[in-house]
């Protein structure tokens, strides 16, 4: 391994190529996804997250795990060993480019015998929320949203091998930012869907809700699909209409995150409010299980759990709210510290 390494070390050095600005690298990505050699070429030398059936590979080192980026090299001779003929590097997908210009793409496994690989690659595949749980506050944002990127698209590919019209195999480009039918010259370019999130609140109480689907004792903001033709504050009064028979009064764009669960969605984050006279709950049971109004120092405390709580003697779980990797978590933070500032505290 260790020569393997440093034969990849040289070819990196060989091929460097400097983003010196944010421009270049957004230049040099665009470069990627539209040309098909220089994408191939970037290959040669880039670097690769490693999946199993949309599971990322984790390390441990010391006490910390850490996502690897492995070198074309390293993978190839991985691939050599372990499956040359059923996988390639450019069965691959573009993710973006390092500062330093090094081109990243994610690469998943699925069709080759998990174990040989984890024991050649020192890793395991862990299923992506338990992986980002294991790695937990080590990984940033940014590094949780490059999963999320690179799990969104290997799961687009592996869906869209087939053309929805002449039902025919679409072919992908080799950075895999679209995929084409040859038949009759459809494009298809990875999708994401609109989804909003709500925190809405009235003064000094915010409303979270629990879904069936939901770990036990998890509230969060009400969420919901953005349907064909509405705006984004149109889908926020019908969500929040829907599923807790309340009528918003105003809104507030905060922020926003791509999320790979299900499948690939949008989310919009904002923050409403609804008028004090108006604050009784109508839940719809069939999307809802439980929603509350919850007071600033209920929050609070759920906001400052570090690890999932424990059971409570009558065998029922506090509650706890999102992690930080989830754009909710952020939304109920910020209103958390809008109402701090308000009350001077
Ligand atoms: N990142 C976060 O912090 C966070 C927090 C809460 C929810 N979410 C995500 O928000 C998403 C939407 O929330 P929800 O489930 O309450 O939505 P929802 O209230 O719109 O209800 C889901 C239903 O909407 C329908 N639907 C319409 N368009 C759809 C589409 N494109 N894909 C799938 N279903 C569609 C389906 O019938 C589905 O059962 C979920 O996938 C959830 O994972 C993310
Ligand atoms: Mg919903």
């Amino acid at each position: 391994m260790q020569k393997m390494l440093s034969a990849a070390v040289r070819h990196t050095a060989r091929s460097v190529r400097t983003c010196s600005s944010y421009v270049n690298q957004a230049r040099y990505v665009f470069d990627l996804k539209e040309n098909d050699d220089t994408c191939r070429q970037a290959l040669k030398s880039g670097s690769f997250y490693l999946f199993h059936n949309l599971s990322p590979l984790i390390r441990k080192s010391e006490n910390t795990f850490y996502t690897p980026a492995v070198s074309g090299p390293d993978l190839l001779q991985v691939l050599g060993s372990c499956g040359k003929d059923k996988l390639s590097l450019e069965d691959s997908v573009l993710l973006g480019c390092s500062e330093s210009c090094v081109a990243e793409f994610a690469l998943d496994l699925g069709s080759l015998e998990k174990s040989a690989i984890e024991q050649e690659l020192s890793g395991k595949f862990t299923e992506i929320r338990n992986a980002i749980a294991k790695i937990n506050g080590k990984m940033d944002a940014e590094n949780a949203s490059l999963l999320f990127r690179a799990r969104s698209l290997l799961q687009w590919h592996d869906s869209h091998q087939y053309c929805s019209k002449s039902g025919k195999p679409t072919t992908k480009n080799v950075s895999g930012s679209k995929r084409v039918c040859h038949v009759n010259g459809l494009i298809y370019y990875p999708q994401m869907s609109p989804v909003v999130i709500t925190l809405v609140s009235c003064k000094n109480r915010c409303l979270l809700a629990h879904q069936e689907n939901f770990p036990a004792g998890m509230y969060t903001a009400l969420a919901g699909y953005c349907e064909i033709g509405e705006t984004l504050e149109e889908t926020i009064r019908r969500e929040i209409a829907e599923e807790v028979g309340l009528v918003v009064d105003t809104v507030r764009y905060s922020g926003s995150q791509h999320w790979p669960f299900p499948g690939s969605s949008l989310m919009l984050a904002c923050q409403a409010t609804v008028k004090d006279d108006k604050l009784q709950l109508d839940i719809n049971r069939a999307e809802i299980e439980d929603a509350r109004w919850f007071t600033l120092e209920e929050v609070t405390e759920a906001l400052q759990m570090k690890t999932l709580p424990s059971k409570l003697p009558d065998g029922t779980l506090p509650v706890w709210v999102p992690p930080k990797f989830a754009i909710a978590h952020h939304l109920i933070q910020e209103w958390v510290q809008e109402q701090k500032a308000l009350n001077g505290s």
